[in-house]
């Protein structure tokens, strides 16, 4: 933790350590000086001047000290939230995805917090450290013979403490470990909170089963590691008592004390009491830290995030789109209730600029899957996807994924039209507010909508809106009119797309409604994650599959020959 900060900004971490130890050793100055007053002949005049000085010398120390730590730490939470959030947008989707959404949370809320919690007790650590130190100083000054007992103590209880604080250390990883199980649970609890509201003994039996097990074993590891540092803290105290009794009674059969040591001692001694007790109160926050640290400094492992140089290196964002070619390419989940494998593959297809797709096949064929191989998302786990003739790989892939506008089915809808010059658009703006009927409804402001509380068919539009604006080459839409009305279906497929189409821009859309196959250039369509058959419906019948009829079969509306 210590190493940590010291490399977050060794600059202020040095004025901290230069204050912090000026005013442990004032504070200790301060009371060998009360206790020379208290035992010996001194000049008022003096005194006062002298106590003054130490005092000031103290409160401004402190004050400095408490300053610059206030600073180190509010600056570390703000780089560490920061450090984390952008380790997820660097790190390949698969990795995020095998963390799960939960896990990530416990990052940015509870290690940071964790973390928040010990760098905002170091400055008053670092100043009763210091306190402890001038003390333990002064001690050995006023006599050297009792400075090594002490010494021998303090080496015996600093021991003691590094054998023992193993103990607490396990209970407060695994109270971390299943804050992780706790967490999730919790995104549950929030995300299908009206699926439980609605069920009676679904929501009690989620509470019973999942939630209470999880809360009541992070509850255990937490008391476990909070008994153990009460024990720590008592055989600490124990020790200072031990010492304490062994000065007053003990020593004084070997050596002969004057007043003045043996009052000093004393003094000393009782001052020393509220620091050791903060210190040694503030272990199981620095504990926790310690562990939250270990876990965020593990994210860099689990995400692996490649340097920015790497990512842009091979393929710059080509606005000029000539082709799109997969070939041979697989991809594989586990369905874990079914103990077997769907496999997406192998597949090869190719998309030329100014190309209307449609993907189409039953639930669970594979669309989806297809289309997060295309953008990128989702790895091949084998062949290859090429851009304008150059391989995708790892160094390129983000690249790559800055040539796709794409809507989601469960999309998300910032507030704000991050990356976008909302001026320099504006025209562009209304119109499509106005097009897609959203004039009424939303404002853009400053690049901000007005309201983003909106149906999720009105919010479907605006992400449309959104992608509009983004101008890529290639466009995928992922069941975009499911939510919409007949009019706006219509709207969609019989302007919106061809616009796109007639921009020149590549649209893959996976859809359902056979009643607008005919507008597309190709319609590919998927079972059980294998191309099944290719159709042309504007025309291309030397390349239409043998299996072409099956698309004639399912739309009466429109045929295709
Ligand atoms: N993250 C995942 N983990 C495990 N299996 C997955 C995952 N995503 C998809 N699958 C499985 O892969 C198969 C294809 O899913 P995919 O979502 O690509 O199908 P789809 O054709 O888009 O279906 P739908 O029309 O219902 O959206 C399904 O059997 C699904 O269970």
């Amino acid at each position: 933790m210590l190493l940590f900060l010291w490399r977050s900004s060794w600059i202020i971490i040095s004025g901290v350590l230069l204050t912090g130890v000026a005013s442990g050793l004032s504070n200790a100055a301060l009371i060998a000086f009360i206790n020379t007053s208290l035992v010996g002949q001194m000049n008022i005049a003096h005194a006062i001047w002298w106590f003054a000085g130490l005092a000031f010398t103290v409160l401004i120390s402190q004050t400095l000290s408490h300053y610059l730590l206030n600073q180190l730490s509010t600056q570390l939470v703000r780089d560490l939230r920061l450090r984390i959030s952008r380790l997820i947008l660097n790190a390949p989707y698969p990795n995020l995805q095998k963390m799960g959404k939960s896990a990530l949370l416990s990052h940015l809320t509870e290690d940071v917090t964790a973390i928040a919690g010990a760098s905002q007790l170091f400055p008053v650590l670092c100043i009763n450290f210091a306190i402890l130190i001038g003390c333990m100083a002064y001690l050995s000054w006023l006599s050297w013979q009792l400075a090594l007992v002490l010494a021998g103590i303090i080496l015996f209880g600093v021991t003691t403490f590094n054998f023992f604080n193993d103990i607490p250390m396990r209970s407060v990883r695994n109270a971390r470990d299943e804050y992780d199980v706790l967490s999730r649970g919790f995104t549950a609890l929030t995300e299908g909170v009206r699926e439980l509201k609605l069920h009676r003994r679904r929501s009690e039996a989620f509470v019973s089963q999942s939630l209470s097990n999880s809360a009541e074993a992070y509850r255990q590891h937490s008391f476990r590691a909070a008994v153990a540092y009460l024990w720590i803290n008592q055989w600490v105290q124990f020790l200072y008592y031990l010492t304490i009794g062994a000065i007053l009674y003990a020593f004084p059969l070997w050596q002969t004390l004057t007043q003045e040591i043996v009052s000093g001692y004393v003094l000393v001694f009782l001052f020393m009491m509220s620091p050791l007790t903060i210190v040694t109160n503030s272990l199981p926050v620095f504990s926790r830290a310690k562990v939250s640290l270990d876990s965020i400094l593990k994210l860099d492992e689990k995400l692996v995030e490649q340097s920015l140089a790497e990512r842009l290196a091979k393929l710059a964002v080509q606005k000029s789109f000539t082709s799109l070619t997969l070939t041979g390419i697989t991809h594989s989940f586990h369905r874990e209730k079914e103990n077997r494998n769907f496999t997406l593959g192998p597949i090869d297809l190719e998309f030329r600029p100014g190309e209307l797709v449609f993907l189409v096949g039953g639930n669970g064929s594979g669309k989806t899957t297809l289309a997060m191989l295309l953008i990128g998302l989702y790895h091949p786990a084998r062949g290859m996807i090429s851009w304008n003739g150059c391989p995708v790989d790892a160094g390129n892939r983000d690249a790559y994924m800055q040539n796709f506008s794409v809507i989601f089915s469960d999309f998300y809808l910032f507030d704000e039209l991050y990356g976008v010059n909302a001026e320099q658009h504006r025209g562009a703006m209304d119109d499509y507010l106005q097009r897609l009927h959203l004039n009424h409804k939303v404002e853009i402001v400053n690049g901000q909508f007005s309201s983003v509380s909106l149906s999720q068919g009105q919010r479907k539009r605006l992400a449309l809106l959104v992608a509009y604006l983004e101008d890529r080459p290639f466009y995928v839409f992922d069941e975009w009119a499911a939510d919409q009305d007949p009019e706006f279906k219509h709207l969609f497929y019989t302007e919106l797309l061809p616009a796109l189409k007639a921009q020149g821009k590549t649209v893959l859309a996976i859809t359902h409604d056979e009643k607008y196959f005919y507008l597309a250039d190709r319609c590919i369509k998927l079972d059980e994650g294998h191309v099944a058959a290719i159709e042309y419906p504007q025309g291309h019948p030397e390349h239409a599959t043998a299996n072409a009829d099956w698309l004639r079969s399912t739309h009466t509306e429109t045929s295709i020959s």
